[in-house]
């Protein structure tokens, strides 16, 4: 039996690829490679294509005996989701709709599901539980909870379990120095501020500094990639081992604010970095903070190397050794 990884190609996905491989799962990955790069594979069976294909897919399951999936195959920008909020419905919701009818086509019971912090929007107060409001700030965002209440209808009407994780900010690189973040064009703050140390930018866009937070910019918990990753075999562990669906949150608990990570990145990396103050970026909360005591509990989840110290030098490593991220021609 195999578990089908959406997505495997890209960031995060390719280090849950690396880590069933390390375990000796049968893999099966599906990446249209609009971010995917076929490099950041460590293992798996990819078939390049896309989820809102249906013919495709049938391929894809037919092909193969799936007991899982885990699905992190989407688009994920906050910044750009406020400004084409419909590429964000099309892909997030139609293609999770297009796995979820072709699961249940092919008898497949059990998802494990990237969700995001973006589906509380503000906090009321932090650190945030599973409990909390889920008011989304932004169309990425609200397009995340629509997934996840479509996941709960499935299980009522088909008995299609899920795992829903909520992560907050994914950062880092695998310890092997083999695999790490290479978006085109990259948004996200870690890797962005390891461009400028590289001298690959002339310096770092902070997006407003008057928010209500300590010292004004933006507060986030960031967790390392490959913690992340191990959630998702504990996760597909809990629902063979026949678990009902939960949500579960993924951060270590500590928010950093955009000074702050740019301050830590110039100690690892001993470079100057400059940053420039610009105006906020629309859809951004003031705070993320997560509680993720339900998943240490449930899933046994125990994040080891979300130091964030660790997770930018891992980081930094990669995209020393990888200025230009990955060949995309092999
Ligand atoms: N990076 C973060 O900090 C973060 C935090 C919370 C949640 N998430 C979620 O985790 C998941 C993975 O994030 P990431 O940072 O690795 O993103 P990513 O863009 O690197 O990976 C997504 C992968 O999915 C593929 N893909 C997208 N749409 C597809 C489609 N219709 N058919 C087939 N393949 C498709 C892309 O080519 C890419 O390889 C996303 O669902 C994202 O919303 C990410
Ligand atoms: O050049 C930059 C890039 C980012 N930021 C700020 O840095 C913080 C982090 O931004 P970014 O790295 O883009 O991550 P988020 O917007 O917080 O979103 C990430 O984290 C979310 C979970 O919290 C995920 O759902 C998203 O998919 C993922 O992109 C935010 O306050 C940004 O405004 C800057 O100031 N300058």
């Amino acid at each position: 039996m195999a578990v089908l990884v959406t997505g495997g190609a890209g960031y995060i996905g390719s280090h849950a690829v690396a880590a069933l491989q390390e375990r000796g799962e049968d893999i099966v990955v599906v990446d249209n490679l609009q971010q995917g790069h076929k490099g950041a594979l460590l293992g798996g069976k990819l078939y390049v294509g896309d989820l809102r294909d249906a013919d495709f897919l049938d391929t894809v399951f037919k092909e193969n005996e799936i007991d899982a999936v885990i699905h992190f195959a989407a688009n994920s920008l906050v910044g750009e989701s406020m400004k084409l909020p419909g590429k964000y419905y099309h892909n997030n919701v139609y293609g999770t709709l297009c796995l979820l009818e072709k699961m249940n086509e092919y008898g497949v019971k059990r998802i494990v599901f990237s969700s995001t912090a973006a589906t509380y929007g503000e906090p009321e107060s932090v650190p945030i539980d599973e409990y909390d409001r889920t008011l989304p700030t932004n169309a990425y965002g609200e397009t995340k909870l629509a997934m996840e209440k479509m996941m709960k209808w499935f299980d009522v009407a088909h008995d299609i379990k899920y795992i829903s994780l909520r992560y907050f900010n994914a950062a880092g690189a695998h310890d092997s120095g083999r695999i790490g973040e290479d978006h085109h064009p990259e948004t996200h703050l870690v890797p962005i501020v390891l461009e400028a140390a590289l001298g690959k930018r002339p310096h770092i866009s902070v997006f407003g500094d008057d928010y209500a937070t300590e010292d004004g910019t933006c507060v986030r918990d960031y967790i390392h990639v490959s913690d992340l990753a191990d959630a998702h075999l504990l996760a597909v562990d809990r629902l063979r081992g026949g678990a009902d669906s939960a949500v579960y949150n993924l951060g270590n608990g500590q928010g950093f604010s955009v000074k702050q990570v740019i301050e830590i990145a110039r100690s690892v990396t001993g470079k100057e970095i400059n940053a420039v103050i610009e105006p906020r970026r629309a859809g951004d909360p003031a705070v993320l903070v997560a509680s993720s005591d339900r998943a240490r509990k449930e899933l046994g989840w125990n994040p080891t190397r979300s130091n964030l110290e660790n997770i930018i030098g891992s980081a930094w490593s990669w995209h020393q050794s990888n200025p230009e991220g990955y060949d995309d021609k092999k």
